[in-house]
This record gives structure tokens, C-alpha cells and sequence, in this order.
């Protein structure tokens, strides 16, 4: 009988694997493609089912995963229940002779031939290398039957192991089992033997590796009648098989044997075999329900004192009183009016970063890098090593001599590194995000300090931007993510919503989502007709220590041409350490 798709299935399929689902237009999106989990970067929303037509896609191009409904239904072991039930074979009924090939094969997987007799093992009589498992129901009915070739040549026989055609896939062991008090599952027929071998009763293993779940439905009255259930799958890519679908769909308590028991190797044979019947023993008594990953006992957090955090310092001292500094772990949203001065205070702070010996990566979206290179060397350079030329205009142009500007780079190689604008992924590649560069630079570079200048342009480099202000907000929340993650600290330039004589939160342009998820607001700009300063920093969100400077208690702040550097009234001019190794050069003696 053909199907017709329904919508109702694909939200009974989303239940049955445990999807987090929202509707969209005629689309179902699953918070996670069930095929590639999201892959490495856990993308979100990139799988939907279209409830209409019942195509569905994965949009993430190394994952690809799409068909109809149909397809999803079978790879999911979901039963859409065709209108029939399967009817499958039934197989003759007589009594398994016990030969002695299985009992000398088994006997090298440390399997004594007590357990061989007790779950019927047996060779083919038409080929003695062809080991035979028979699977019996709570009935002692053989329902299904595993093959498995003794001699397996890779890459000439075509299957190490095999099923009958046509039947019932059902649990192996489930005749053999005692009672109904505990359940040990496992993946490989030689698994669950090694587990009897050991003492265990009730010890059963799947007919069709990790994947299949069939046979689930096929003993359903049976399996929910254990009061609980050990999962002894394989150790595999840091993950016990079977466990996860196992723990959704069964009722009853299922506890997963522990990563540490398998004691590095994959499978319940391969403990007994390396490390004897005790080993197994311990496994399966200290099996455990399987904490939740993403749920911590608050009790057995680190406590820790706020004001000792570790941070870089602004150097601008009411700044560093109130918001403690650049907090680590933190991101820090930087806004203010056009052409007022952000990147040009952004730059400032990677100069203390730098003088602090922590590394930086800075995206720029609107500065080229060489543009942004001058800047940070004025910066650094300050007064004495800067010099002042009078133009035709009678204005003044500044310079650095190329010996200081090479003594400067020299002290900052290494430490300091910027986005290519023109890099294009190869033909082919992936592109890859900004999110997913940062996190390279961190691992790789050892970068402390992460500059975004600014929140639009670096949208640019976001693949699934149609949605901006969803955009926008996923992305915030990733830079939150990896700076409590490597703990570091994230600054995000934005550009404010509208012109208004005070600055606020939601001044903020684009979603609200963006003050929420950083941790300080701080908006620069520009003032006129004050004495002892041209611009101030007000902040308006300061999480940690939730001080506030706004109005006219925001920090005042002086701006010099000619160095490009901000700072606080009446400081000392700073120094940066790169002069500590000043060697002057003669024609550029400090002036
Ligand atoms: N008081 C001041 N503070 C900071 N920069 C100033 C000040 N006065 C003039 N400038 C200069 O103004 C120019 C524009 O500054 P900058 O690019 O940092 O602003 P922005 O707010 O980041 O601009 P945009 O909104 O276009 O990104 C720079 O050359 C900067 O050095």
C-alpha cells in the first residue's frame, strides 16, 4: 500500500526521536538536522520538513541529508504503519545441535562451552566456518537467526555477518533469560555472551547493530516488563551505542555502563578478553543513569570572587572602577553615533590588550588592514616618536618614522591578528563563519581578546542571514558562547538605532537580543564646549558589578590628533612596552 503524507506524522516522527520542533510557514524545522546533529559548530534550524509536499532537507552542505518523508520515517525507524502489519517468516522448529566449531571459536572470545549449549550455538551444516546465533522468543519460538562468517577475508567475502531473510528481528538471548528484575543489553551477540559468562542472567544483545530499532516493537511487552535496564553498547567516538535511544523510548530506569569502566576498549568482549570477568562485573554494577551534559549540581560550582577575575585593564581608571575592566568570559557591546570614535577607542583597548601580553584578533569590517595597522601604530607610538609636519593648509600631518614602526610590529608579532576581508573559501569548501574563525584563532593563536568592528558588517560572513535580526541574535549569542567557553573577552562595535540626545539600551540598532546577550553597553561620543574634554563613555549595562556612568555621570575622556590615543584628563601619557626595547635609529631620534 503507497503512502500518502500526513503532517501529523511528521510531528509523531519529531516526538518519537525526541526533536525540539517550531512551525514555520509551511515548513517544520527540528532545532537539529536528526542526520548530523548541527555538525561540529551545533548549527541550529537547519533541517525541515515541508508539511505540504513531506520533502525534507538539511542545509548544512556537508550534511546534505534530504528525501521524503518516507525515506526520514525508514531511517528513523518510525512506523507509519502502511495499513499492514509485516507479516514475516516463519522458521521450521527443531531442536539446535551444539557442534564443536562454535564451542572452539567461542572459546578464543573467552566464551566456555557451558554458555555456548546454553544459548545454542551453532555452525551451518552446509559450510562448518558459517557460526550460527539463534534468536528464540519468551515462547522458546526461533524467530530470527544471525550468521556469522568464522573466516571473514576483507575485501573478498562479501558480509562478515548476515540474517535470515524475512524474519522477525527480536533481542538474541531472550529464551536464556531469568527473570524480570535486571536487563543487560548489549550491541554484538559475543558482547551479551560475555556478559552471561560472567554470571549476569538476563543478558540479551541487539539483531541488527546500533541503528536498527525494530526489533523494539517486536519485543515491547516483553522488555517493558524489567524493572531496569543496563545499556552495555560499544564505546564508540566517546559514546555508548544504543544508550540515547534506549533512554528515550524505554519507560523504565536505564542506567548506560560508564566510559571510564570500559577501561579504553570498545565492547564487553573486549574487556573480558583484556582485562577478565571482574572487569565486567564492576561495569555493570557501577552503571549509572547518565547525568544530563547540559545540567550542573550548583553545589559543586566553582565559587569564585568577582573582583578577582581575570580581565585586562582599560588603563582609564573609571572605567576599570566601574565596569572591573575587560572581564574575561564577557562580551562587550561598543556603540555610538557614526564618525564619532568607536574603532578608534576599540583600537585603544587592543594597545592595553597588547601591553597586557594578552593576544588579540581583530575583524574590521570597514578599516582595510593596513588602515587599521596605522592607527594601532599611533597608537602605540605616542607623542615622541610621532612626527608633525605643517602642510600647505598651515594644518598639521603626523608621521612615524619606518624604524619605529618596525621596532613597534616587531614587539606586537605574533600577538596581534587581523580577518582577511578577501579571503574566499577554495571552490568547493565550506564557507566558514566568523564565529568559527574566532574559535580557530583562540585554539590556535592563543588570542585573549577578540575585537568585532562591527556587528553589520561581520553579518556578512554569516551564511543564513535572511532572517537579520534572528541572525544577528544567534550571532551575539555565539560570541557569548565562546567567550565564557575560552574564556575571553568579546568586543562588538554596533551602530546605535537613531539619533537621540541620550543614549539607552535599546538605542542599540538591530534585534534587542543584542543588549541582552552582552554583558556592558557602553556608548562613545564626541561633546563640544567643555574645557577639559572633547568626548565621554557612558555605560548603560554592566552586569557584574551593575554600576552605571550616563548623563552627566558618564566618564569624560580627551582625544588627541595626533596620536589618535583616548584618554582621561590630565593623565600622565602612557607608555607601551614595546619602548622598553627602543634601539634608536638616527634619522629617527625621538623629537
Ligand atoms: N573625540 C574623538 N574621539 C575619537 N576619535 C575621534 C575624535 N575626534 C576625532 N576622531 C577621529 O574621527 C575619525 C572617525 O572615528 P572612528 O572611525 O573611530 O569612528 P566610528 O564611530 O568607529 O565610525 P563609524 O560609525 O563610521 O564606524 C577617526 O579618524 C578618529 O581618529
Amino acid at each position: 500500500m503507497s503512502y500518502e503524507f500526513k503532517t501529523e506524522d511528521a510531528y509523531g516522527l519529531a516526538r518519537a526521536i525526541g526533536a525540539d520542533i517550531h512551525e514555520k510557514g509551511d515548513e517544520l524545522f527540528f532545532k537539529y538536522c536528526p542526520q548530523c546533529r548541527g555538525g561540529g559548530n551545533r548549527d541550529k534550524n537547519t533541517f525541515s520538513v515541508n508539511l505540504k509536499s513531506g520533502l525534507f532537507k538539511c542545509f548544512r552542505a556537508s550534511c546534505d541529508y534530504h528525501g521524503h518523508f518516507v525515506e526520514l520515517a525508514r531511517d528513523f525507524d518510525y512506523d507509519l504503519g502502511f495499513g499492514e502489519k509485516r507479516v514475516y517468516r516463519k522458521l521450521p522448529q527443531k531442536p539446535v545441535v551444539v557442534r564443536n566449531g562454535a564451542i572452539e571459536y567461542m572459546a578464543k572470545r573467552g566464551i566456555s562451552s557451558e554458555i555456548c549449549r546454553k544459548y545454542e550455538l551453532t555452525t551451518r551444516t552446509d559450510n562448518k566456518d558459517i557460526l550460527v546465533f539463534p534468536f528464540y522468543d519468551e515462547t522458546g519460538t526461533l524467530q530470527f537467526v544471525k550468521y556469522r562468517n568464522m573466516k571473514f577475508r576483507k575485501g573478498i567475502d562479501k558480509n562478515k555477518e548476515w540474517s535470515e531473510a524475512e524474519t522477525m528481528p527480536i533481542l538474541f538471548g531472550i529464551k536464556q533469560c531469568k527473570d524480570f528484575d535486571r536487563l543487560i543489553i548489549t550491541e554484538g551477540q559475543i558482547d551479551s555472551l560475555s556478559v552471561a559468562e560472567c554470571g549476569f542472567n538476563n543478558a540479551v544483545s541487539v539483531p541488527t547493530g546500533a541503528t536498527g530499532f525494530t526489533w523494539l516493537a517486536n519485543c515491547w511487552d516483553w522488555i517493558t516488563k524489567f524493572h531496569d535496564v543496563v545499556v552495555f553498547g560499544d564505546n564508540e567516538h566517546g559514546k555508548i551505542t544504543l544508550a540515547d535511544t534506549l533512554r528515550a523510548r524505554l519507560p523504565q530506569t536505564v542506567k548506560v555502563v560508564r566510559k571510564k569502566d570500559y577501561l579504553g576498549e570498545k565492547d564487553a568482549n573486549d574487556i573480558l578478553l583484556k582485562y577478565g570477568k571482574q572487569a565486567i562485573r564492576a561495569a555493570i554494577e557501577n552503571a549509572e543513569i547518565p547525568q544530563l551534559e547540559n545540567v550542573k549540581d550548583l553545589a559543586l560550582v566553582q565559587s569564585v570572587d568577582i573582583n578577582a577575575l581575570p580581565k585586562i585593564k582599560t588603563n582609564i581608571p573609571d572605567i576599570d572602577r566601574l565596569i572591573g575592566g575587560l572581564v574575561m568570559g564577557q562580551v562587550i557591546l561598543l556603540t555610538g553615533k557614526r564618525g564619532h570614535g568607536k574603532s578608534t577607542f576599540m583600537s585603544q583597548l587592543v594597545c592595553e590588550a597588547l601591553d597586557q601580553r594578552e593576544n588579540v584578533f581583530i575583524y574590521s569590517g570597514e578599516l582595510a588592514d593596513y588602515h587599521f595597522k596605522r592607527w594601532i601604530d599611533f597608537q602605540l607610538a605616542g607623542t615622541d616618536y610621532i612626527k608633525a609636519i605643517q602642510n600647505i593648509y598651515g594644518d598639521y600631518e603626523y608621521t612615524i618614522g619606518d624604524g619605529v614602526i618596525r621596532q613597534i610590529s616587531d614587539w606586537y608579532k605574533g600577538r596581534a591578528y587581523i580577518y582577511d576581508n578577501n579571503w574566499l573559501p577554495e571552490d568547493g569548501a565550506e564557507f566558514e563563519s566568523l564565529p568559527e574563525t574566532i574559535e580557530k584563532v583562540i585554539k590556535q593563536y592563543g588570542v585573549r581578546l577578540v575585537c568585532i568592528d562591527n556587528l553589520m558588517t561581520a553579518m556578512e560572513t554569516v551564511q543564513e542571514n535572511d532572517q537579520l535580526y534572528l541572525a544577528q541574535s544567534n550571532f551575539v549569542g555565539q560570541l557569548k558562547k565562546i567567550a565564557v567557553k575560552y574564556d575571553v573577552v568579546v568586543i562588538l562595535v554596533a551602530h546605535p538605532r537613531k539619533s537621540k540626545l541620550e543614549f539607552d539600551n535599546d538605542d542599540v540598532a538591530g534585534s534587542a537580543d543584542i543588549t541582552n546577550k552582552a554583558d556592558v553597553v557602553m556608548s562613545y561620543e564626541r561633546i563640544e564646549n567643555d574645557d577639559t574634554c572633547d568626548s565621554k563613555l557612558s555605560i548603560t549595562k554592566n552586569r557584574l558589578f551593575g554600576k552605571y556612568a550616563t548623563k552627566d555621570k558618564a566618564i569624560k575622556l580627551c582625544y588627541s590628533e595626533r596620536t589618535k590615543r583616548i584618554f582621561p584628563y590630565g593623565l600622565y601619557p602612557r607608555h607601551y612596552g614595546w619602548e622598553d626595547y627602543f634601539q634608536p635609529v638616527e634619522e629617527e631620534l625621538p623629537l
